[in-house]
């Protein structure tokens, strides 16, 4: 059974966040427990990625404040149409990357950082792809590079934007039991969906509308139907 107040990995506190003369989020509470997967659910513009950018520690707060229970630097798994499409990197480069905060960009891999990069592609399924260019691959498969190279960081707090947006059935189901797995194994997970199915599997749930939390917690509670009509403006015959 879930703690009804698990300790927190993340406490937002009135933070208000945005971009110069473009003001985003505004004055949002809401706490990311630990080792527990959160999802990130909202309309377009809603102000998700935002709030990935904070959490980052990408973005700055111009207001409020935010208390972290670690202090190493979260891993964060950017939308895939962010990535350049033309990096000559193969797949096992592209999640090796996952290990520079450790070690550097320069220095050569240990034999654990090279562990930790085939289990990483071991647990998405890719090892086969290892040796491929990552441009020369379909959207889903370098999605699941992408994400490998997040579980690569090692990291406490592990942020990923959209990491399963246009993929099939099963690799969104992989993604997910990959991050519950994590979360698991002792990893915070938040993650940007746009995928309800998805946000349903998470343990905590934050629903963002015009950058304001309009509720938090266990999904069941927060993505009942007549809150996403009233935040997505759907008639009630929905
Ligand atoms: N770099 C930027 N500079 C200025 N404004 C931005 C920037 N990035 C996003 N915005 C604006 O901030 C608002 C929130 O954007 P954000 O990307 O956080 O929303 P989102 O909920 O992730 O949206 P989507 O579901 O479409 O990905 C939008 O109005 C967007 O136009």
């Amino acid at each position: 059974m879930r703690p009804i107040h698990p300790p927190s990995e993340v406490t937002l506190r009135g933070i208000s966040a945005g971009y110069p003369r473009r003001p985003v989020l505004h004055r949002l509470t809401a706490h990311i427990p630990r080792f527990a997967t959160t999802a990130i659910v909202g309309p377009n513009g809603s102000g998700k990625s935002t709030l990935l950018g904070v959490l980052a520690g990408l973005l700055p707060v111009t207001a409020g404040s935010i208390e972290r229970a670690g202090d190493s630097r979260p891993a964060f798994v950017m939308q895939r149409s962010a990535v350049a499409e033309t990096l000559p990197l193969t797949v096992r480069e592209t999640v090796a990357m996952g290990r520079w905060a450790h070690r550097g960009a320069w220095r050569r891999l240990t034999a654990h950082d090279r562990a930790v990069v085939d289990a990483a592609l071991d647990r998405l399924g890719i090892a086969d792809l290892a040796a491929r260019q990552l441009g020369r691959l379909s959207g889903g498969q370098r999605q699941r590079a992408l994400v490998a190279q997040g579980l690569a960081q090692e990291a406490e707090l592990l942020l990923l934007d959209e990491p399963t947006t246009g993929l099939d059935v099963a690799a969104r189901q992989r993604i997910s039991d990959v991050l519950a797995e994590s979360a698991g194994l002792g990893t915070t997970v938040v993650h940007v969906t746009h995928d309800l199915a998805s946000a349903r599997l998470a343990d905590h749930c934050l629903l963002l509308h015009d950058g304001r939390l309009v509720a938090q917690g266990a999904p069941e509670t927060v993505l009942t139907g007549a809150t996403l009509r009233r935040v997505w403006g759907l008639p009630d015959s929905l």
